[in-house]
């Protein structure tokens, strides 16, 4: 058997049934190019981006996920291949997995919230065209309600051939790929209820059957699945601003975050999980999708249900918002011409991807108040981080160099600065020599906290004014603002 399609971060759900040599059970096993006497089962992944496939073929992996590395190079050319040739993976597919980008739309009917359907519709209009034999269509992309009937719409309008459209999304995290695809909480498998459409959810339930246990291949029907996603990442978010808006009250009171979401996290019903207070959440996918939910909910006429959740993507702006406010009233009210070492720039550890990070914002904060930024992310593209700071302060690179300069470390970041503030938890901060750091720094020497990973009270005897988010504020700390 041959999938095709899905996208970078999706792959290693392919892979593991490469590692596990398993022969799937699909209707047309496919001979393996390499090794044609072999009818096992092989993974094409087609992209129309040709760097990324160059990238995917070289040493150099176009994302960077902790194991993935190991996989990939186990795999490739043996029963794993990546192309361009979208045509050619389409014609040889029996299950063809589309998980291309569906972002927030930018511009006409639902900017700024709907989801953006441009690539999917793209993606099925070339199966309809090029598919010349019945074709199990998953949808892998994160959509909303409905989409799998609008695709079927387009793929049989337009196609040949008979195509089942399954939803089947993606829970896994960054920077946990490889294990949350190894150990899912649950698969869902979304499908019709006619004989071919069931019969398309038990043959991919088998594809997973192979490393993921029966009981976890959770099977409802399509518009159930589609609608889980959204209301999986909302919730998710949700207690990430649950928290964060509870680690307001902490410092208002002399609480203690941590100590308050233990307390709570230990109530069974309640769950220990994603009650970590931070700067706030990023990635590709909480935002975007909350939004989504935001629109359908408008679009069907629930305008109090839509104001519920947008209210955990308000409450996510505030705290980027209370966390830069905490550093420039800290720093004496103004940090015009100070120089703030920024340690992380991705949206959490180990991943190198900066959508929505929060870094982004508190780093256009910082310009706007013209601070002198100096950023070290171990893993963040240095022109990834000129992208996003261009595309967020509305500058040209020329001009945003003026207020930000990348460093190869955090002890160069961390060198003459007023303050450091810590926007990814990335573990390498935990270890570094903070005694050291601070005798080249300007006094007193401030250390903002936006992940609460360090040790404060070490930090304090060393000489540090120390904010945390969500813990009693340090007496020595300017609070002088409303
Ligand atoms: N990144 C993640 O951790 C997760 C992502 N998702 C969902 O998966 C989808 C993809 O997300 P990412 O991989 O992060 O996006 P991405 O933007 O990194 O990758 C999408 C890929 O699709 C390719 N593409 C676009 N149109 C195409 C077409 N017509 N034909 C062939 N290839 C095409 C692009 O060149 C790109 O390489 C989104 O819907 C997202 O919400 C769901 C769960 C986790
Ligand atoms: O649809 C998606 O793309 C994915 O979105 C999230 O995964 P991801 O965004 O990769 O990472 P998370 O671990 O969820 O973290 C998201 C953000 O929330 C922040 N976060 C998370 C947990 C927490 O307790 N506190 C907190 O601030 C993280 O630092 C990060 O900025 C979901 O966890 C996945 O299940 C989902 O598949």
């Amino acid at each position: 058997m041959k999938l095709t399609w899905p996208p970078a971060v999706h792959l290693p759900l392919c892979l593991r049934e490469c590692l596990d040599g398993v022969v799937s059970g699909g209707s047309r096993s496919g001979p393996c190019p390499s090794a044609p006497h072999l009818h096992a089962p092989f993974f094409q992944i087609v992209d129309i981006s040709v760097p990324r496939i160059a990238a995917w073929n070289s040493d150099e992996l176009p994302i960077y996920e902790p194991g993935l590395d190991k996989v990939v190079k186990a795999c490739r050319g043996k029963n794993l291949f990546f192309s361009t040739d979208l045509d050619q993976g389409i014609r040889d597919a029996d299950i063809i997995f589309v998980a291309v980008n569906t972002p927030t739309k930018k511009v006409g009917l639902g900017a700024g919230r709907a989801a953006d359907l441009t690539y999917w519709e793209l993606a099925a209009r070339r199966i309809a065209l090029v598919a010349e034999t019945p074709k199990v269509v998953v949808e892998k992309s994160t959509v909303p309600i409905n989409t799998a009937e609008a695709i079927s719409a387009v793929l049989h309008g337009a196609g040949k051939t008979r195509f089942d459209i399954l939803s089947n999304p993606e829970f896994l995290a960054e920077g946990t790929a490889m294990t949350d695809l190894d150990n899912p909480d649950r698969v869902l498998i979304g499908g019709s209820m006619s004989e071919s459409g069931q019969a398309a959810v038990a043959k991919l339930a088998d594809v997973y059957a192979h490393w993921v246990p029966r009981e976890r291949i959770l099977t409802t029907n399509v518009w159930s699945s589609e609608l889980s996603k959204l209301v999986a990442n909302s919730f998710l978010a949700q207690r990430v601003s649950s928290i964060n808006a509870v680690s307001a009250i902490c410092e208002a009171s002399g609480a203690d975050v941590d100590e308050v979401a233990r307390a709570v996290g230990m109530d069974s019903r309640i769950g220990p999980k994603f009650l970590k207070a931070s700067v706030g959440f990023g990635g590709s996918c909480f935002q975007k999708d909350i939004l989504n939910l935001v629109y359908l909910c408008q679009s069907m006429g629930l305008p109090d249900v839509a104001e519920y959740f947008h209210s955990v993507v308000t409450m996510n702006d505030r705290q980027k918002e209370r966390f830069v406010s905490r550093i420039i009233h800290g720093l004496f009210n103004t940090v015009t011409g100070k120089r703030i070492a920024l340690l992380g720039f991705a949206f959490k550890k180990d991943t190198g991807d900066t959508r929505e990070s929060a870094a982004i914002e508190i780093c256009r904060r910082l310009i706007e108040e013209r601070a002198s930024v100096c950023i070290y992310d171990p893993k963040v593209e240095a022109n990834q981080i000129w992208m996003d700071l261009t595309a967020a302060t509305r500058l040209d690179r020329t001009e945003v160099e003026k207020y930000v300069t990348l460093c190869d470390s955090a002890y160069e970041a961390a060198a003459g600065a007023h303050a450091l503030a810590v926007a990814t938890e990335w573990d390498e901060f935990k270890g570094l020599d903070y005694a050291k750091i601070q005798d080249g720094m300007v006094k007193p020497s401030f250390l903002f906290d936006g992940r609460n990973v360090l040790d404060h009270g070490a930090l304090r005897k060393l000489g540090y004014i120390v904010y945390a988010i969500g813990k009693p504020l340090d007496p020595k700390l300017n609070t002088n603002f409303c």
